[in-house]
């Protein structure tokens, strides 16, 4: 009765309300203090949000008995986490700690601008009141550093596209991302090795040289240009420096963005220990060709970002203006410094086509030339496609001529797979086509001076025939200048 009486009496808003009063004092009186980490911080996600699920996905700090387990797509390790609504008590120098993940339906009436999870997701941590001050100066501190431990060497690394184009998902992440597993290494990279351990060592510098870069006040980020034809190694390379540094690879497809605000919000979103690839950036901008690309099929690109294209000439989807400016800021400017220890890479077939602004010193540090197959590189595809070591007299012969056949690792390890249960007929085939290269290339060559030759010849004949007109005046003028003087 008295339940009914309640119930009619109080309606269930001020019952609600007066539940909330009761709790929040309650708190008050409390020996504990609590911190939201809540997913999504406004616009932003939370960072700390996604370092506390991974810190807490490690199996190591684990304690709770409800748990749950994801594998994702491709992965190779199962994560834990702690299931909605569930507790996981962790401890820290000797401090307890209790981690709680709430998760809520969110009003569907909210506003925004962009489209929210329909979950509203968030960490609570409850700490005794007295530890409140370990937590806040060093616990959560642990925690992030912790969370990028785990990620770098448990995890998968992340291979991130923006081939949603400009939109972004429910989270705010204009970033799509798989795992990461290209077995390209070091090792297994065919380069000369004086040029592969300049490459390592730099590397290396660059991510040990935080301290560097800060004495120095630069930014701490370094370019790589990969240059050279098909199949050389240019995207292994890059697999390889992804690999060796336990970086996540961001492969920016420049024909995915429309504007300069874009790129500077998907560089925004990037996170630090990465490498962010732009493929073939001769054909992904119009570079050469900028001013004449209305009439080509591809989008239009301005060099000048402070002359915006006029209307109507922005390409087919209009208002489209991404600036080889642009991409300097992006990679260059104010904006490219909103992360740190990160490596930007382009890779280009024809760096003769690249715009000058792109390939003076300062702009790319390291300008790397992967070129055909040379002998050295040759024997490190040896050694690890057949496990050849020794060199004996085919190789000989084939050191000779491997320069002038000007064959790609990738033509070379094709040759090298299909006949892999049977190393001299490899090594016999491979010695075959090389002369043949070599012989094509040498006649190449030959007929390209020939035709030199001759156009050299035309040249000077042409010059010649201008040169007449002037020699026949000369000496006309001569016999005038005598008659008057015999006339005087
Ligand atoms: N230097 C190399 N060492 C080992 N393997 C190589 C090398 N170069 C090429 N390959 C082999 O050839 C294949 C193609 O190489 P890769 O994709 O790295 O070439 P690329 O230079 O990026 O070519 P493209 O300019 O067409 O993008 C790779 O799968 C790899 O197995
Ligand atoms: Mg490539």
């Amino acid at each position: 009765f008295c339940q009914t009486l309640l119930h009619t009496v109080f309606p269930p808003e001020l019952r609600f309300a007066s539940l909330k009063f009761f709790q929040r004092h309650l708190k008050w009186f409390s020996s504990y203090c609590y911190y939201d980490i809540t997913e999504i911080d406004g616009v932003n996600t939370n960072e700390l949000y996604n370092a506390v699920q991974l810190y807490l996905s490690s199996s190591a700090s684990i304690t709770g008995t409800h748990v749950s387990l994801t594998r994702g797509l491709n992965s190779s390790a199962f994560t834990f986490g702690v299931s909605n609504n569930d507790r996981l008590v962790d401890t820290y120098n000797g401090t307890i700690v209790e981690w709680e993940h709430v998760v809520t339906q969110r009003q569907s009436q909210t506003f925004s601008w962009r489209p929210l999870p329909e979950e509203k997701r968030g960490f609570t941590l409850r700490v005794k009141k007295k530890n409140r001050q370990v937590v806040l100066d060093s616990y959560l501190d642990f925690v992030m550093e912790k969370a990028n431990e785990i990620r770098r060497k448990n995890q998968d690394r992340l291979l991130y596209t923006n081939s949603r184009g400009g939109s972004s998902d429910s989270r705010g992440h204009p970033w799509e991302s798989v795992p990461f597993k290209h077995p390209s290494t070091f090792d297994t990279l065919a380069m000369d090795p004086v040029k592969k351990s300049e490459i390592m060592a730099d590397l290396l510098d660059f991510a040990n040289g935080e301290s560097f870069y800060r004495r120095t006040g630069r930014a701490w980020k370094r370019g790589y240009l990969l240059y050279g034809p098909p199949g050389t190694g240019k995207s292994s390379m890059i697999a390889a420096m992804a690999n060796y540094l336990g970086y996540d690879i961001y492969d920016l497809e420049l024909t995915e963005v429309n504007t300069n605000s874009e790129l500077r919000k998907l560089l925004m979103k990037t996170s630090s220990k990465s490498i962010i690839v732009i493929e073939d950036i001769d054909c992904s901008i119009n570079f050469s060709n900028r001013k004449k690309s209305a009439n080509s099929g591809a989008r239009k690109y301005n060099h000048d970002s402070a002359s915006p294209a006029p209307p109507g000439t922005n390409g087919e989807d209009g208002g489209s203006t991404i600036t080889l400016s642009g991409l300097l800021n992006f990679t260059d400017g104010l904006w490219s410094c909103c992360g740190s220890e990160r490596i930007f890479v382009f890779t280009t077939n024809h760096i003769e086509k690249l715009d000058p602004a792109l390939l003076r010193s300062g702009r790319m540090d390291m300008h790397i030339n992967m070129s055909y197959c040379s002998f050295p590189a040759f024997k490190i595809l040896l050694k690890n496609y057949m496990g050849y070591e020794e060199t004996d007299l085919v190789l000989e012969e084939l050191e000779e001529v491997i320069d002038e056949a000007e064959m790609t690792p990738a033509d070379i390890s094709e040759v090298l797979i299909k006949n892999r249960r049977d190393k001299s007929k490899a090594v016999q085939e491979l010695l075959e086509a090389m002369k043949m290269r070599a012989e094509k290339t040498r006649a190449k060559k030959l007929l390209e001076s020939n035709r030199n030759e001759i156009q050299d010849k035309e040249q000077e004949q042409e010059k010649m025939t201008l040169d007449i007109p002037k020699e026949g005046f000369d000496q006309l003028e001569e016999s005038c200048n005598k008659d008057d003087e015999k006339i005087r």
